[in-house]
C-alpha cells in the first residue's frame, strides 16, 4: 500500500472508493441503486481506516454521496482511525455516475447481449451514455424521498462520464474547494466514475486517456495541493487499465 509523507503545510485531498459492495461481488450495474458493502467491503473499510491510522492522516472534514456503500465506507475508515467526530457532508452529487437502464443488469451477460466493445464503451468512455431510463421506471430516483428537494433536470436519467463530471465539477468549485481555507486535510469518499471525474478534473487527464483510468475499490489515493489547489503528485498512472468491479 501507498506511503505518504505528511508535509503539514500542504494541502491533502484523500479520495477513497467505497469498499466492495454487494453488486461489485455480483458484478451487476450499480449507479444510484443504493446497495450495502460486502462483508470484504467492510474489511476494506477497515483496512482504509488503519492505513489513515498508521499514515497519521489527521481529517479536516469529510464530504461523501447519499449512498450507504460510502457513507458506510467513510463511518468505518473515520472509525477504525478513531476520527469518528469529523465534521462529514454528503451530496448527491458525489453519487456515481447514473448507469441508467443498465442498473441491476449483470456486467458479463450485458457483454454477451451486446458485445464486450459495447459494455466497454458504456463503463468507460468519456461521453457515450448507457441507454436511459424511462421516468416511469420504478429505479428513476425522482421518487426516492432523498432527491425531493432536486429539479427535474437535475435528476438523471442516465449519465455518461462526461454528464458525471458536469454535475461533480460545482460541488469541487462551491463547496469542497473552498473548504481548504479552513482544512488541511479533506477525506472525500466516493464512487469509481465520481473519483474518475475528480482525478480527471485534478491531473487533467485527455478524454482519449480516460477510458485507461479504473479506481480500485478502498485504496486511498492521495493528493498534496499547492495554494492553488493544483496536485504536486500524480496519481493516476498508479492504475491498472483493467475494467473490473
Ligand atoms: O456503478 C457501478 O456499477 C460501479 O460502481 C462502477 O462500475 P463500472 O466499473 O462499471 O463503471
Amino acid at each position: 500500500m501507498l506511503h505518504i509523507m505528511n508535509t503539514s503545510h500542504n494541502k491533502q485531498l484523500v479520495l477513497l472508493r467505497h469498499g466492495q459492495s454487494t453488486w461489485n461481488r455480483d458484478n451487476r450495474f450499480t449507479g444510484w441503486t443504493d446497495v450495502p458493502l460486502s462483508d470484504q467491503g467492510h474489511d476494506e473499510a477497515v483496512e482504509a481506516g488503519r492505513w489513515l491510522s498508521e499514515q497519521d492522516v489527521q481529517v479536516d472534514i469529510a464530504y461523501t454521496s447519499v449512498l450507504q456503500r460510502a457513507i458506510k465506507t467513510l463511518w468505518i475508515a473515520l472509525e477504525e482511525s478513531d476520527q469518528m467526530w469529523v465534521p462529514v457532508n454528503r451530496s448527491w452529487r458525489l453519487n456515481e455516475r447514473h448507469y441508467g437502464a443498465l442498473q441491476g443488469e449483470n456486467k458479463s451477460e450485458m457483454a454477451d447481449r451486446v458485445g464486450a466493445e459495447q459494455v466497454h464503451l458504456w463503463r468507460r468512455s468519456f461521453d457515450v451514455r448507457p441507454p436511459s431510463l424511462e421516468r416511469n421506471d420504478p429505479r428513476y430516483p425522482g421518487r426516492d424521498r432523498r432527491y425531493a428537494g432536486l429539479g427535474a433536470s437535475d435528476i438523471p436519467l442516465a449519465e455518461s462520464l462526461k454528464d458525471t463530471i458536469d454535475r461533480i465539477l460545482p460541488y469541487w468549485h462551491e463547496t469542497i474547494a473552498p473548504a481548504f481555507n479552513q482544512a488541511n486535510t479533506i477525506l472525500v469518499v466516493a464512487h469509481g466514475n465520481t473519483l474518475r471525474a475528480l482525478v480527471k478534473h485534478l491531473e487533467h487527464v485527455s478524454d482519449e486517456e480516460i477510458p485507461l483510468l479504473n479506481i480500485p475499490t478502498s485504496v486511498p489515493i492521495v493528493y498534496q495541493l499547492n495554494s492553488a489547489l493544483c496536485p504536486l503528485n500524480e496519481v493516476h498512472t498508479r492504475f491498472e487499465p483493467a475494467v473490473e468491479a
